[in-house]
């Protein structure tokens, strides 16, 4: 933008009007005073592209007029894109053909981050624009660019983050009301928070989408979501929540990203980082325990500024319109006054270490014989495998079924060992004669 147009608005091209687009389109007409007054020059929206003309945009309070299908002609036409269509394409070539044509990019599209980030970055590199996508990671919570600007000049060590607010608000449901799996997920879908295809969020493939992006930021490297453990809560079963509510624990889908150094004294060979995502028991005392509903949360750990902990709305249309909106006016507002914001940080180039690798703790509850040399036994497999156990605890079981039996539950908590060990030692464990069965194997996290 020349001086001579300084004063002319900002053309903004919204693609997709759904949960999101439609919040975003909506609040940018009603503060459009404000937008005005806080870029230098109004913000014009030029057109929005969708999939189907006829559907009601009435909440959005779009024009007719300004609808149209044709994404590809629209983004030829902005100064600045906005892309909440979702998915891989067609929103990849889209967002290029807008760098192409000069225009900065916004999006809330984790999945096409944690995929094609590094070829996206070189392009808006390239074309001497902005890509920003704050609402990529934990909707309306600012904190990528916390991670990117505010503690540039620390060293993060470790980022932990309940990130999807679909699963928080399921396993919240099923800790609080004991409802079922199915039922919550459709409960989060009604609210807008699910994506498209839930499987998405249960499966952790968003969680993990959403790792990725945290932990390249967070240790300049690159991580793509291929790169990331996952595992989602279709395992979690009524007795893993039970068995963590009698430690004093709840369950939460976390994203973990870890700074690990080499390190003889732990037997940790190597120094990269570790990214996982994996439902995992957290303490009552933890402040990422109190976190509820579909809410989001981001502990930090950094050396120098110690904890950080980022809290709010990860999901829905407004909260993730504010995020999004707060890069339209970032993105508008150097176009108006000239620069650009940070690009990709990747100079430390760490590897991304497998997931046998991550030093974990585990919660394990065996259902055993309650017969001389169980501990014992039980106690070899863990000693054989070099894990180290933190506490034990054996009960006789309660039911009238297993006493006749004489049966005990057994519940034993690990300290830190690689997660490949605690594995083969949990395997072990299912094949000893005294097991009746493995009831339940949880990560512990955040102690
Ligand atoms: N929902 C959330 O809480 C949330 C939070 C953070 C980030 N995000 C991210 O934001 C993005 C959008 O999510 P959403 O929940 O708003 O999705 P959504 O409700 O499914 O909306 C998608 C929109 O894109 C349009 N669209 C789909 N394919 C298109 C195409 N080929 N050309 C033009 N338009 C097309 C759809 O048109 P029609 O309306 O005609 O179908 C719809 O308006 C995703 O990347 C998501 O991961 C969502
Ligand atoms: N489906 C996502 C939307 C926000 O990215 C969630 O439940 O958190």
């Amino acid at each position: 933008m020349d001086d001579s147009d300084k004063h002319r608005p900002i053309r903004v091209a919204l693609l997709g009007c759904g949960v999101v687009g439609s919040s975003v389109a909506r609040l940018m007409q009603e503060q459009a005073d404000d937008f005005a007054a806080r870029v230098g020059t109004p913000l014009e929206l030029v057109g929005v592209a969708v999939r189907r003309l006829g559907r009601d945009r009435s909440e959005a309070g779009v024009d007719p007029a300004l609808l149209t299908t044709d994404a590809e002609g629209l983004v030829t036409r902005a100064d600045v894109v906005v892309e909440v269509i979702g998915g891989i394409e067609p929103a990849r070539s889209l967002i290029l053909r807008a760098f192409e044509h000069g225009a900065s990019v916004v999006t809330a599209n984790k999945a096409l981050l944690a995929e094609r980030g590094p070829e996206l970055y070189a392009a808006a590199e390239a074309a001497g624009v902005d890509l920003y996508h704050e609402a990529s990671v934990a909707g309306a919570i600012p904190l990528l660019r916390p991670l990117r600007e505010s503690l540039a000049g620390d060293d993060v060590r470790k980022v932990l983050g309940i990130v999807n607010g679909t699963t928080n608000y399921v396993l919240d449901k099923m800790h609080t009301t004991g409802q079922g799996f199915g039922e919550a997920v459709e409960a989060a879908q009604a609210l807008g928070y699910a994506e498209a295809d839930p499987t998405a969020d249960v499966e952790g493939f968003d969680a993990a989408a959403k790792a990725a992006i945290l932990a390249s930021l967070a240790f300049h490297s690159r991580v793509s979501a291929r790169d990331v453990h996952r595992e989602g809560i279709t395992e979690v079963s009524a007795a893993d929540i039970a068995a963590a509510e009698a430690m004093g624990c709840v369950v939460k889908l976390l994203a973990i990203c870890e700074r690990v150094d080499a390190d003889p004294a732990t037997g940790t060979d190597r120094t990269g980082i570790s990214v996982r995502v994996h439902p995992a028991m957290i303490p009552l005392s933890h402040p990422l325990a109190g976190v509820r509903e579909a809410f989001n949360a981001v502990f930090v750990e950094a050396r120098s500024a110690g904890e950080l902990m980022f809290y709010g709305r990860g999901a829905g249309g407004d909260p993730t319109a504010s995020a999004v909106l707060g890069d339209v006016v970032a993105v508008a507002r150097h176009r108006v006054g000239g620069g650009r914001g940070p690009g990709e940080s990747t100079y430390a180039d760490l590897p991304t270490l497998p997931m046998g690798e991550a030093r974990t703790r585990y919660f394990i509850s065996l259902d055993v014989a309650d017969e001389p040399g169980v501990l014992a036994a039980v106690a070899t497999e863990f000693a054989r495998n070099q894990v180290s156990i933190e506490t034990v605890r054996q009960t006789a079981r309660a039911d009238d079924e297993h006493r006749a039996e004489e049966r005990a539950e057994l519940v034993v908590v690990t300290h830190a060992a690689p997660d490949a060990a605690l594995a083969a030692t949990v395997e072990a464990l299912a094949g000893l004669a005294q097991v009746r069965e493995v009831s339940s194997v949880m990560r512990v996290e955040g102690e």
